[in-house]
């Protein structure tokens, strides 16, 4: 094609008429998929809830990130803006934008990761399970796309309450027949990236030489940081134990405090949701060794999920360790992590067998 052609191609597509057009249909979309040429090797990735608080900066990340070959912006609004804005990066990843119900199928066809931050978040004074009555049918919704459009796909479950959600997800794959509990993993990531921060603070590290297990779920006492676990290997007072296990299960409302109604976490969580992609993507590559911390389906309690340390791999999370060894205030901790895990998990399946 001649140059000038090219050019009459691409800023023909340059002048949206209706921002509420799907991606067959509105010129900012198209214009989005003519840059993409692609070809490059990488994973392709759907992100659902695009536009919101975390989608955006995890849609800029993720367009940073070398193992994605393409990237798909889906929202129920504004994902127009955020995919225009996101393609003029001059990173690898093809971005394509998708807007509504009608283009769910389009945007999760052929992905082999979808990342989750979709549903409204707390305002100060809210648990995450004030969320449940919203947020739990945007993900039933949402799941029923992938397993119908994207069945093989591993999903990255952010939308709280994670306790919830999680099995709720998991029904709806169960019911359409697709349910691979490897594929699907609850995003606790944040806790863990909070809980090396924290505890570096208390021990004068650099918050990079810390790794901190956190176990249980995402909600208040389900979050469990095993303190005695910490690498490097070091030893805390019965005060510095209290306040850090209190920080770490208290900071997502540390910040829904600070942001005094304007949402919640959204840009320590973009960087934690891909950080744990990244993880989940390089598990797919088949590197060895890929070990986080994430909400599954497993056998380490009496409860049908928890959150341990996984080992990521082609099939997602391909192995499920166990707790390891806890001290008498972890033993503590857990009791009440599951009494309240087993109420949300439950309320979770119930909201599809009803
Ligand atoms: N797992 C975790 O550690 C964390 C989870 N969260 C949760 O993530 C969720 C999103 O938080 P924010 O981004 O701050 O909220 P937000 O309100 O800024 O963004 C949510 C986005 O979801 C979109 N959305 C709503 N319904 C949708 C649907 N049916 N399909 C696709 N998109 C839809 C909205 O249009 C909006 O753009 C909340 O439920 C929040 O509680 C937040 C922080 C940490
Ligand atoms: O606290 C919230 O509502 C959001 C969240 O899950 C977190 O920041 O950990």
């Amino acid at each position: 094609m001649e140059a000038n052609q090219r050019i009459a191609r691409i800023s023909a597509h340059l002048h949206p008429s209706n921002p509420q057009m799907g991606s067959e249909h509105h010129p900012i979309l198209r214009a989005a998929d003519c840059r993409a040429k692609g070809g490059a090797p990488g994973f392709k990735v759907a992100i659902l809830g695009a536009a919101g608080g975390i989608g955006q900066p995890l849609s800029m990340l993720m367009k940073m990130n070398p193992l994605v070959s393409v990237l798909h912006l889906y929202d129920v609004v504004n994902a127009p803006g955020v995919t225009a804005d996101v393609s003029h990066m001059d990173t690898g990843a093809v971005v394509r934008g998708f807007l509504g119900q009608p283009q769910l199928e389009s945007a999760l066809t052929g992905m082999d990761l979808v990342i989750i931050p979709a549903g409204v978040p707390r305002k100060p004074g809210m648990t995450r399970d004030d969320l449940f009555n919203i947020n739990a049918g945007i993900v039933r919704t949402l799941c029923e796309g992938i397993a119908k459009s994207c069945p093989n796909a591993i999903v990255n479950l952010i939308s709280n309450p994670v306790n919830s959600t999680v099995p709720i997800a998991a029904e709806v794959f169960k019911k359409a027949g697709t349910y691979d509990p490897k594929k699907l993993l609850g995003v606790t990531m944040l806790d863990v990236v909070r809980a090396n921060t924290f505890v570096a603070e208390v021990l004068g590290l650099d918050p990079r030489e810390v790794s901190v297990p956190v176990v249980g779920g995402h909600a208040g006492v389900t979050i469990l940081p095993l303190l005695s676990q910490v690498k490097p290997p070091c030893s805390f007072t019965p005060e510095e134990t209290e306040y850090l296990t209190k920080r770490i299960q208290d900071g997502g409302t540390e910040v829904v405090q600070a942001k005094a109604g304007a949402g919640s976490a959204t840009l320590s969580m973009a960087y934690a949701a891909v950080k744990f992609a990244d993880l989940c993507l390089r598990g797919l590559k088949g590197d060895a060794g890929i070990v986080e911390c994430a909400f599954v389906a497993s056998q380490v309690t009496d409860l049908p999920f928890f959150a341990t340390k996984v080992r990521l791999g082609r099939g997602g999370a391909e192995e499920v360790f166990q707790l390891g060894p806890l001290n008498e205030y972890e033993r503590v901790g857990l009791e009440k992590a599951k009494k309240e895990l087993a109420v949300s998990i439950q309320k979770g399946v119930s909201f599809i067998k009803k």
